[in-house]
């Protein structure tokens, strides 16, 4: 072997690494399409316009597994009717097999259409420890034209939270009177823990004033609000991946293992209902996040 060459094992093992990293890109986007952190279409753009990723690289047999509704038998079926062989990767796919996947997926499962800006308030949902509060917290001190509602809640304050400032804190006593005298314009119980509301009086005074007011609440709460205020701009918050998901709500460590066991199965309903709402952003940044979200108010 020549001085300065690299004996064939070194290779064989950088090349053995670098299969395994692919393998688990592939794997973990598998998981992202599953999970409906990002849409089959999402994934099929991504392959195409980079046919050598882990996207381009996946088989279409994966990629079509990885939609919760399809399993091995309906895939077979699919790639039959669209005459696409099962050995095709998504990079390797040709326009005609791109177009009528393209078209089945549409027609299947339709991708959430973007809508235009529409009123005043803006709804902030998403799953467990994607950013939620984190995003708001940074409206809140960029954009003082924004009002942040300030919700009720039955649980205790945390170190460090201010009643009226983080949350208003309250006896579940209040709490029932605060619903019965028609005081909040949504509640719900959150992660079968506490109950969390939203004082309306506030939001209608912002709102009569021109001001554009922000909610930060979590799915069933999104839900009423849309019943209450068809015009309101449902945001749906999304992680850039289910790992990074994961990564966030173990990191953030104020939760045992049992509850984030419990947030993040609550997480995988709350992401398959992301079509409900008005726009998507991803929170990769939270500057960016928050900038897109402003940017919705008039
Ligand atoms: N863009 C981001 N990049 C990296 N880490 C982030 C980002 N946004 C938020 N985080 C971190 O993720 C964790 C969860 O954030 P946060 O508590 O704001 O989530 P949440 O959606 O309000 O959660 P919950 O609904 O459970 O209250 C925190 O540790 C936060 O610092
Ligand atoms: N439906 C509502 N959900 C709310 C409200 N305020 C907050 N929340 C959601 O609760 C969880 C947990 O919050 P935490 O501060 O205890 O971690 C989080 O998902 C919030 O979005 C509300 O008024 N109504």
């Amino acid at each position: 072997m020549a001085e300065g060459q690299r004996p064939p094992e070194v290779d064989r093992v950088a090349a053995s690494r670098r299969a395994v990293a692919a393998r688990r890109e592939r794997a973990a986007l598998k998981r992202d399409v599953t999970t409906r952190v990002i849409t089959p279409q999402e994934l099929l753009r991504r392959a195409q316009s980079h046919p050598e990723s882990p996207a381009g690289a996946m088989r279409i047999t994966e990629f079509l597994t990885a939609i919760p509704a399809v399993g091995e038998g309906k895939r077979d079926r699919i790639l039959a009717s669209l005459e696409i062989s099962p050995v095709k990767r998504l990079g390797g796919l040709g326009v005609r097999q791109r177009v009528v996947l393209r078209r089945f997926l549409d027609e299947r499962w339709p991708e959430p259409a973007p809508r235009d800006a529409r009123s005043n308030l803006i709804v902030l949902a998403g799953p467990t420890a994607v950013g939620k509060g984190t995003v708001a917290a940074h409206i809140k001190a960029h954009h003082p034209e924004i009002l942040l509602s300030v919700s009720a809640t039955t649980r205790a304050p945390r170190p460090g939270e201010v009643d009226g400032e983080h949350y208003f804190f309250v006896d579940d006593a209040e709490f029932d009177r605060l619903i019965s005298s028609g005081e909040l314009l949504e509640h719900a119980t959150v992660h079968n823990a506490f109950r969390y509301g939203t004082p309306k009086a506030p939001i209608e005074s912002a709102l009569a004033e021109g001001r554009t007011v922000l909610l930060e609440i979590d799915l069933q709460g999104a839900r009423q609000v849309r019943e209450a205020a068809p015009d309101a701009n449902l945001v749906f918050l999304l992680p850039p991946s289910w790992d990074e998901l994961v990564q966030r709500l173990v990191g953030r460590g104020t939760e045992g293992e049992e509850e984030r066991t419990r947030r993040l199965k609550t997480a995988r309903r709350e992401l398959a209902s992301q079509g409900e709402f008005d726009h998507h952003v991803v929170n990769d940044d939270v500057a960016r996040a928050a900038a897109e979200v402003a940017a919705l108010a008039h």
